[in-house]
């Protein structure tokens, strides 16, 4: 699905009216009993709700909302900042048409600003998408007010002073919401670890806006869903045979972790693949053979790490590698070996990025179209610098994937997936649990078991990351989130195979 702009947002807007010959007060009668309605769901009617007003539609929309939670016999009160002469039309209509018994209070200054409760409800109409200057003066004071306070805040479309899809300046007031309730289409901002803080919990309630605009808007950023992701997934032919899935290769584990490589096996099994050969250190050969029957073993001539190759690279479908590996210098060599003689399609992961972030020839040597890398952060900055900030992170991370022609996959809570061309996905499966050791290692197994399959790059790094996002949602049902581990990831591909199948 497409992630818009803000200009794109309002564009969306004005084509809806236009297409359904409605005016604009009534999509903003649809957006606040759509949030009205998510609201009704998550709090009692008894809990009071303040309601902040900013001077344009998100303000409308809080004004529509405060009638509507009126009319569902919750206590409303309703808080207007500045003048509302130079409020927006709809604004202005909204609050003509607010019941007689609510009567709003006008915040003219800082003594205007109410007394607040961990029992009040706090609805934040303040700013949208229609932002375009940072939030200064008094509104800055309402909203330090509102941080302040131990209140919930419930965010209409966007958290005040949050701008929707560029980097916020530094001296503006940000609402740091508990949820954020957005309208249609989750925002860019919302995928940014570093808003977090401001977000909170975000949720997407539907207002109907054209779906012939949204299909032709072209955008580089997008967010997966279960429907995206289902039409991708290549059913299992009848008349099968374990040479239609593809042969893999894992180069991974080392002395001490053997167990990266254990994981990766099992998740690339999990996954499809046809058959599984691992090329691992010696000392490892035993754990292998016993932990992963399905898997061919392979030991390296080195006892604790990887020092070379197998022979015949060329018949295996996709390496994966990194996961356990080190960073020895023999190590190293084999990598510089594996990129100067293999055209093959390439899974890149943990230590192997390290070794590549360290070593300008070894970048040069990468296949063009063949690599995915799955780093996370801190792997990020090596291989592609150090970022200022969140947006300027994707801009490098679109350069690096333009310049290597690669894939990346920079591992978080919404993971970013980005391709040579500069499309960006973001993932919305997984959660907390997931933060343990050896899950980045199962990621490896089922993007490489992907790529074995015959699934592109860019659809083995989206189904990849999302499939396995899903297990953790569906361990996490299981075993909580303090208590995962990888395994529990691996323990749930079928499941979540299995939904996707049947989506
Ligand atoms: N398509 C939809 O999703 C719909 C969205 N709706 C709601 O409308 C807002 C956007 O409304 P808009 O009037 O364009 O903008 P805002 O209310 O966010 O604010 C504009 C208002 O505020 C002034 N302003 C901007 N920045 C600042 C600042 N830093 N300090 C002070 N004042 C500022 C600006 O000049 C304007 O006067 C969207 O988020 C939804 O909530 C519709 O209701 C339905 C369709
Ligand atoms: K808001």
């Amino acid at each position: 699905m497409k992630i818009l702009s803000a200009t794109q947002t309002r564009e969306a807007d004005a084509a809806t009216l236009q297409y359904e010959e409605i005016d604009s007060l009534e999509l903003m009668e649809r957006a606040a009993k759509a949030f009205a309605g998510w609201f009704e769901n998550k709090f009692m009617p008894q809990e009071p709700v303040y309601i902040f007003c900013g001077p344009g539609n998100n303000g409308g929309d809080g004004l529509v909302v405060a009638r509507l939670l009126h009319q569902k016999r919750y206590h409303v009160k309703v808080f207007i900042v500045g003048d509302s002469e130079t409020a927006s039309p709809d604004h202005k209509v909204n609050l003509q048409r607010l019941p007689e018994t609510i009567v709003p209070q006008i915040i003219n200054a800082a003594t205007d600003l109410p007394p607040l409760h961990k029992s009040h409800s706090i609805i934040d109409a303040l700013f949208g998408t229609g932002l375009n200057r940072p939030v200064t003066g008094l509104f800055a004071e309402l909203i330090d007010h509102l941080n302040n306070s131990s209140a919930c805040i419930t965010a209409i479309d966007m958290p005040s002073g949050l701008y929707t899809d560029a980097q916020t300046p530094d001296d503006g007031a940000i609402v740091k919401a508990n949820y954020t309730v957005s309208f249609e289409l989750p925002k860019l901002a919302f995928f940014l670890p570093q808003h977090e803080q401001f977000v909170g919990e975000w949720h997407v309630v539907p207002i109907g806006l054209s779906p012939a605009f949204i299909a032709d808007v072209t955008t580089e950023h997008y967010f997966t869903t279960i429907n995206d992701i289902s039409k991708l997934i290549k059913p299992r032919k009848k008349f099968s045979h374990k040479g239609l899935y593809g042969h893999a290769l894992l180069l991974c584990g080392g002395y001490g972790k053997m167990g990266a490589a254990v994981l990766a096996a099992r998740a690339c099994l999990r996954s499809g693949v046809g058959l599984l050969t691992m090329h691992v250190p010696s000392s490892g050969y035993p754990i292998l053979q016993t932990a992963v029957p399905e898997a061919m073993t392979l030991t390296d001539n080195n006892r604790k790490h990887i020092s070379g190759l197998p022979e015949d690279v060329e018949k295996f479908s996709v390496v994966g590698l990194g996961p356990g590996i080190g960073t020895e210098k023999i190590t190293k060599t084999a990598i510089g070996q594996l990129l100067a003689t293999s055209e093959l399609p390439l899974v890149i992961d943990a230590d192997a990025i390290n070794i590549i972030a360290s070593s300008e020839k070894l970048k040069a040597q990468l296949p063009k179209n063949k690599v995915i890398f799955t780093p996370h952060p801190k792997e990020f900055e090596r291989l592609v610098g150090k970022s200022k900030n969140d947006y300027d992170r994707l801009q490098d991370m679109k350069e690096f994937c333009r310049v290597y022609s690669c894939y990346i996959c920079l591992k978080g809570s919404h993971t970013a997936i980005c391709t040579p061309e500069g499309k960006l996905y973001f993932n919305t499966t997984g959660n907390a649990g997931m933060a343990t050791g050896g899950t980045g290692d199962v990621l490896t197994g089922v993007m490489t078991a992907l790529v074995a399959q015959g699934y592109s790059l860019e659809e083995a790094a989206i189904v990849g990351v999302y499939v396995h996002g899903l297990a953790g949602d569906l361990a996490l049902q299981k075993v909580g989130d303090i208590a995962m581990i990888a395994s529990d990831l691996t323990d749930h591909l079928p499941q979540a195979f299995m939904a996707l199948v049947t989506a």
